[in-house]
């Protein structure tokens, strides 16, 4: 059975209400969007492996855990996705980063693909696909399509805020892949944007608006 979770966590929802609000600033916005990314990171990588390692402390020899070297890749898809990468890094930082370029068409609301570049060995890898938001569910799904069509399996998907639409559709599209979310919004409007939503991401991390 795959995970949906909403990580309501208090930190989180304040820094997301921070995030929502129209009047903060580029440089904060970005700062909320890489933190929120290391919160949502430490929830979602909650079930990693861990093996048994012989440690010696300044008082004792100790049997202790670290992680069981499951190599990992994070995937974020561009734009809106690039503002995860640095939160996420700060506490896996032996992730290897594909990319993978969409963008919706503004009428059809469909992705277009510009852009793939994944890891070689992604097939090997553990997955964790990044996007700040989850409003169709449209560009989540083709990337996850494609990241299965270079051969990997073990897929979750992070995002910080999702629509009901976004997340039935990710999820019917793709029942295997584990999805963690910060919050979950009330719908989507007339033009595809997640009411309440924080508006565009994109533009609000990289001030092209
Ligand atoms: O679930 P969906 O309906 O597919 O919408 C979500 C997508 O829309 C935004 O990207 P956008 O097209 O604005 O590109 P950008 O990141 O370059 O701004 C967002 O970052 C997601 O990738
Ligand atoms: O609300 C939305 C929907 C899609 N993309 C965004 O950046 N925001
Ligand atoms: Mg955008």
């Amino acid at each position: 059975m795959s995970v949906v979770e909403i990580v309501d966590h208090p930190l989180i929802q304040h820094k997301i209400s921070l995030m929502r609000n129209r009047h903060t600033g580029t440089r904060e916005f970005r700062d909320l969007v890489s933190e929120v990314a290391m919160l949502l990171c430490y929830e979602a990588t909650r079930d990693l492996p861990t093996e048994e390692v012989e440690v010696e402390t300044p008082i004792c020899l100790a049997r202790t855990k670290v992680l069981a070297g499951r190599k990992l890749a994070l995937v974020p898809i561009l734009r809106a996705g690039l503002g995860m990468v640095d939160g996420m890094l700060n506490l896996i930082p032996a992730a290897k980063v594909g990319h993978i370029g969409l963008y919706r068409n503004e009428e059809t609301l469909q992705p277009v693909e510009y852009y793939c570049k994944l890891p070689k060995d992604i097939a090997e890898r553990e997955v964790i696909v990044l996007d700040p938001m989850l409003a169709t569910g449209g560009s989540a799904s083709d990337a996850i399509t494609q990241i299965k069509k270079h051969g990997a399996r073990h897929i979750k998907f992070i995002g910080l805020i999702a629509a009901p639409e976004g997340l039935k559709t990710l999820h019917a599209n793709h029942p295997d892949v584990d999805i963690y979310v910060g919050a979950l919004d009330e719908k989507l409007n007339d033009n595809g944007y997640i009411v309440p939503g924080l508006g565009d991401a994109g533009d609000r991390i990289f001030g092209t608006k």
